[in-house]
């Protein structure tokens, strides 16, 4: 399914993200991710959500170029983040994941990441950044640039996280619910933040949360993904339901999301119900069970004979 068909492709008015038909299997497993099709514009806020296991952080971590994908069939900013690694090193294409150490030493900054330092130093290491946004970003998440990050809290060291993550004006970030930490107000401002930057520069945003607080208004796309498939992939104006969440007028985006999850599990526990009956039949048509021998005791047969 494809969310937007993009219109006379030039190199500058190229899709921000374009997927066709990306299948991946994990090493030694049967393809887990299966023919997704997706294309955000440059701008767009897409919502990526689905039930646990779903395959949203696996297809994150495909659209960040992490894992290796047919080259054609990922392309971000026109080009393929796999093959491409100036994508991430310049900072174009940015992911923030729930693994902070990971997450920036892939950023390619080359700041230490271990041992006893403050906010500041990791921070200030970062190269090649433009002051004021580093000040606003610091002011935005409310870091004390003083604090030693070993004694941080989780969601001070998210923040940190964050903060490092969009150092770079990125023009595509991919986010794996990056503000489970973060109190509501932090997360309010940061949804701000993003909302700002897509608006402002054309920054592209994907973003996979199972918290929907705050996000009516803040959505321009939704991908729903199950079983490692894009079941729904869209601008939210065309979604009716979600729409109406969006300005207002219906159920909350929570609410909208919460029967799609309801109807996909009822349909998931019907058809594992209906295999189970299946296999139990055949099973009982087609097994010829062997005779069983009686036990006899070897010093018990002399008495039969
Ligand atoms: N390294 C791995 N090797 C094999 N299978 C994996 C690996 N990582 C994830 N999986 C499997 O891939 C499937 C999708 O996982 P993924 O983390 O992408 O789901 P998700 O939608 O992000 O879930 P959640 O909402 O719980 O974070 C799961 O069945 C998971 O067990």
């Amino acid at each position: 399914m494809t969310a937007t068909v993009s219109e006379g492709p030039s190199t500058s008015q190229v899709d921000a993200i374009g997927l066709r038909s990306v299948s991946y299997s994990y090493p030694g497993c049967d393809p887990f991710i299966k023919g997704c099709n997706l294309d955000l514009p440059r701008g767009s806020r897409c919502l990526l959500i689905g039930a646990n296991g779903a395959g949203k952080t696996t297809l994150l971590q495909i659209v960040a170029g992490k894992y290796m994908v047919a080259q054609d069939s990922v392309r971000v900013l026109g080009r393929s983040p796999f093959y491409d690694l100036q994508l991430t090193c310049s900072g174009q294409l940015s992911y923030l994941g729930t693994s902070w150490r990971k997450d920036v030493a892939f950023a390619g900054y080359g700041v230490p990441l271990q041992g006893d330092i403050s906010a500041g130093k990791m921070i200030f290491g970062v190269e090649g950044v433009d002051p004021l946004r580093r000040a606003r970003l610091v002011e935005m998440l409310d870091i004390d640039l003083y604090q030693r990050i070993t004694t941080m809290s989780d969601g001070q060291k998210r923040r940190v996280q964050i903060c490092m993550g969009l150092l770079k004006p990125y023009e595509v970030l991919l986010l794996d619910e990056i503000t489970v930490d973060l109190d509501v107000l932090g997360r309010l401002r940061l949804l701000d933040f993003f909302k700002q930057e897509s608006e402002e520069r054309g920054a592209t945003i994907m973003y996979a949360t199972h918290i929907f607080d705050g996000l009516e208004g803040w959505v321009t796309h939704l991908a729903y993904m199950e079983e490692g498939r894009i079941a729904k992939g869209y601008p939210i104006t065309q979604v009716q339901d979600a729409a109406a969440a969006m300005n207002g007028t219906g159920k909350k985006l929570l609410h909208v999301v919460e029967d799609w999850l309801r109807v996909e599990r009822e349909t998931r526990l019907t058809r594992t119900a209906a295999a189970k009956a299946a296999g139990q039949t055949a099973s009982t048509e087609t097994t010829v069970r062997p005779q069983r021998t009686p036990y006899m005791p070897s010093k018990h047969l002399a008495f039969f004979r």
